[in-house]
C-alpha cells in the first residue's frame, strides 16, 4: 500500500531526493505549501506521514484529524509548532533534524551580532537613501567584551567559539553546564543572573518551552548592565517583547538583533520601529546547506521507520545510539511477548509493572525495550491503539506506575527479562531470555521454572500436582479434537500447586471444560 506524505512547508528539493529515489517503498509525495489550518485539517486525513519547516502549525486540532498519520518530520530543530503531547497521545512519532542547521544558526547569529555592534543594515539603508553620514554609525568592537549565552546546546556552544575567535570572553548558562564541561569548553558560567549582570552582547539558544517563556523579562532586564546588546536567533517568546520594547526607550539595552519573534510573520511589529533594532525574517536556518542537511536527515528517519520502524532522531520517544539500539532491538519481540503473556494472567486493573533487565542488558538504556514490553502488555485492553509511542503515556494516564530494575547478574543466563504486573489483589511474573542460536524462551512463571517457545497458541494450565491431572487434560484435549505440540509441567512441592504450559495447534476458545475438572483451578489461553 501506498505511504502519502504531506510537504506543507517549502523544503529543499535536493534535501527529498532520498525518498523520490526510493525503491523499496511506495511513497506518494504531495507538496502543498498554501494550506490554511482548516484545508490542513481536511487534507491531512489522507496522509502517513506530515512534514512541516516552522511555518506550519501542527496543532491539536490536525492531529485529532490525522485518522492515518504515523509520523510528523520537522525538517529542523524546533518543535514548538507541533503539539507532542497531542502526537504522542495519538501514537503518532514525531522526528526532527537537531545538527543539521546548527552551523548555519550559529553564522547568522554571529553575523547579526556583528551587525549589531556595527550598526551595518542601518549604514547600508542610509547611503542608500544618499547620505554619507559616519559619525551616526560609530560602534562598539567585540574584542574584550563579554558575551553572555543562556541556552549551552549545539548552537549556543558554536556561537560562543565564533565568539572566542572575535576575543570575547564568554559566560554560559544551560542547566547541563558543568564546571568541569565549561572549563574543558573555555566558558565561565553561571545562572542566569550571573550571566546577565556582567555581559555586554546577551544571546539566548534554549528552545521554547513552557520554562524558557519569557525567561528573559523585565526583572531579568534590570539586573543587566546597561547599554547591553540582545539578540535572539532562538526562538519568539523566550524573550518578553514588551520587557524588550520598554528597556530599549528606557536605554537600558542599546541594541537588539532579532532573528525571530513571538508573532510570525512579525511585519508591523512595534518593534521593528525602533533604531535601535535589527531584524532578519527567521533566517537563521536559511541556507543551501542546512536546508538540504535537515530535508536529507529528515527523508531518512521516514524510510527508517518505514522500512525497520527505528528512527534516528525520535522527539517524543528516548534517543537512543545506533550502537545501544543494536544490542538492545534483539529483544523486542521477547519483551513484547512477555507482556502480552503476563496480561493474560490477572483479569484485574492492572496497578503497577516492573520490569527487571538482568545481564548485559543491564548496562543499557531500554527505555524502547520498556515501551514495546509495555505495548504488549496494554494491547490486550487497548488493542491497536497502542504503539511504542503511546504505550508509556496510555500507562500512566491510567494510572499505572512503571518501574525499571536492573542488575548484571541473570542467574544462569547472558540476559534476561522479567516482567511483573501487579494489581490489588494479585502479583504476577514472567521471565523470559534469548538462548545462543536457539531464540526465544519463557523461563519462569511466577515461581515455577519452565521453558517454553513464546509463539503460537499456549495455554496455560493451574492444577493441583495429583496423579492423573495431566493426563485427564491430554484427553480432555484430544475429544475436543486439539493437538497438543509440547507440554511443560512444573510444581512448587509434591502435592502443591503445579502448572502446565502446553503449546497447541489451534486457539481455544473457550476452557471452562478444563476450570470444570477436579483439581485444575485456573486455565487460560495466550495467543502470542
Ligand atoms: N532562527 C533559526 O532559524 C533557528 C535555527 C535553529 C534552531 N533554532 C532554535 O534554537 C534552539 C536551540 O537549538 P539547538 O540546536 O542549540 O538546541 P539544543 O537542544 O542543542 O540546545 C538547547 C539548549 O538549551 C538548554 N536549555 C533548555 N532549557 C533551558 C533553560 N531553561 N535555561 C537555559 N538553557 C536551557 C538545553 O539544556 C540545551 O543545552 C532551537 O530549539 C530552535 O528553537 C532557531
Ligand atoms: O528551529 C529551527 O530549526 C529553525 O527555527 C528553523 O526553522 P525553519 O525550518 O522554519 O527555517
Amino acid at each position: 500500500m501506498a505511504i502519502n506524505i504531506l510537504i506543507s512547508d517549502s523544503l529543499s528539493e535536493d534535501g527529498i531526493y532520498p525518498l523520490r529515489q526510493e525503491r523499496k517503498l511506495d511513497l506518494n509525495i504531495v507538496i502543498d505549501t498554501g494550506l490554511t489550518p482548516d484545508e490542513l485539517k481536511v487534507k491531512i486525513k489522507d496522509f502517513d506521514v506530515l512534514l512541516v519547516r516552522s511555518q506550519t502549525k501542527v496543532t491539536r486540532d490536525i492531529i485529532e484529524a490525522a485518522d492515518n498519520l504515523k509520523l510528523i518530520g520537522r525538517a529542523g530543530v524546533g518543535v514548538d509548532n507541533i503539539d507532542l503531547d497531542a502526537a504522542t497521545e495519538k501514537g503518532i512519532i514525531v522526528v526532527n533534524a537537531p545538527d543539521g542547521n546548527t552551523n548555519s544558526a550559529a553564522e547568522h547569529t554571529t553575523a547579526m551580532i556583528m551587525a549589531l555592534a556595527r550598526h551595518i543594515p542601518h549604514a547600508h539603508m542610509s547611503l542608500q537613501e544618499g547620505r554619507w553620514d559616519r559619525k551616526k554609525f560609530v560602534g562598539v568592537e567585540l574584542k574584550n567584551k563579554t558575551l553572555g549565552v543562556i541556552g549551552f546546546g549545539r548552537i549556543g556552544q558554536e556561537v560562543a567559539h565564533r565568539a572566542k575567535g572575535n576575543r570575547m570572553d564568554v559566560i554560559a548558562y544551560d542547566p547541563f553546564l558543568t564546571a568541569e564541561k565549561a572549563e574543558k569548553l573555555g566558558v565561565d558560567f553561571g545562572s542566569v543572573e550571573d550571566v546577565v549582570k556582567v555581559a555586554d552582547f546577551i544571546t539566548v539558544h534554549t528552545p521554547l518551552l513552557k520554562e524558557t517563556k519569557h525567561m528573559i523579562n523585565k526583572e531579568i532586564f534590570s539586573l543587566m548592565k546597561d547599554g547591553v546588546r540582545i539578540i535572539n536567533c532562538a526562538r519568539g517568546g523566550i524573550i518578553d517583547e514588551i520587557a524588550l520594547y520598554d528597556a530599549i526607550v528606557e536605554g537600558k539595552v542599546a541594541g537588539s538583533a532579532l532573528d525571530v519573534m513571538e508573532e510570525e510573520p512579525f511585519v508591523g511589529n512595534r518593534l521593528l520601529k525602533l533604531p535601535q533594532v535589527i531584524a532578519t525574517p527567521h533566517l537563521g536556518a536559511s541556507t543551501i546547506e542546512a536546508q538540504e542537511s535537515v530535508a536529507v536527515d529528515v527523508s531518512h528517519d521516514i524510510l527508517s521507520y518505514f522500512n525497520i520502524g527505528t528512527v534516528r532522531n525520535p522527539v517524543n520517544m528516548p534517543s537512543i545510539p545506533k550502537d545501544i539500539i543494536a544490542k538492545i532491538e534483539p529483544f523486542f519481540d521477547l519483551g513484547e511477548k512477555l507482556g502480552a503473556f503476563v496480561s493474560r494472567l490477572s483479569d484485574a486493573a492492572v496497578e503497577e509493572i516492573n520490569l527487571y533487565y538482568a545481564g548485559e542488558l543491564a548496562n543499557f538504556d531500554v527505555r524502547p525495550l520498556t515501551n514495546n514490553t509495555i505495548k504488549g502488555l496494554l494491547k490486550r485492553n487497548l488493542g491497536n491503539h497502542v504503539n511504542n509511542v503511546n504505550a508509556r503515556y496510555l500507562a500512566e494516564r491510567n494510572t499505572i506506575k512503571i518501574n525499571e530494575h536492573k542488575t548484571t547478574t541473570a542467574k544462569g543466563f547472558l540476559n534476561s527479562i522479567a516482567v511483573e504486573l501487579v494489581t490489588a489483589t494479585e502479583t504476577h511474573k514472567v521471565t523470559g531470555t534469548l538462548l545462543n542460536g536457539l531464540g526465544a524462551r519463557i523461563v519462569k512463571v511466577d515461581d515455577y521454572v519452565i521453558d517454553v517457545v513464546p509463539e503460537g497458541h499456549l495455554l496455560f494450565i493451574k492444577h493441583t500436582d495429583k496423579p492423573g491431572a495431566i493426563g485427564r487434560v491430554g484427553t480432555l484435549l484430544a475429544e475436543k479434537n486439539i493437538n497438543i505440540a509440547t507440554m511443560q509441567v512444573g510444581r512448587s512441592n509434591q502435592g502443591g500447586d503445579a502448572i502446565m504450559m502446553l503449546s497447541v495447534d489451534n486457539h481455544i476458545e473457550n476452557v471452562d471444560f478444563l476450570k470444570a475438572q477436579e483439581n485444575i483451578f485456573d486455565a487460560k489461553t495466550i495467543d502470542l
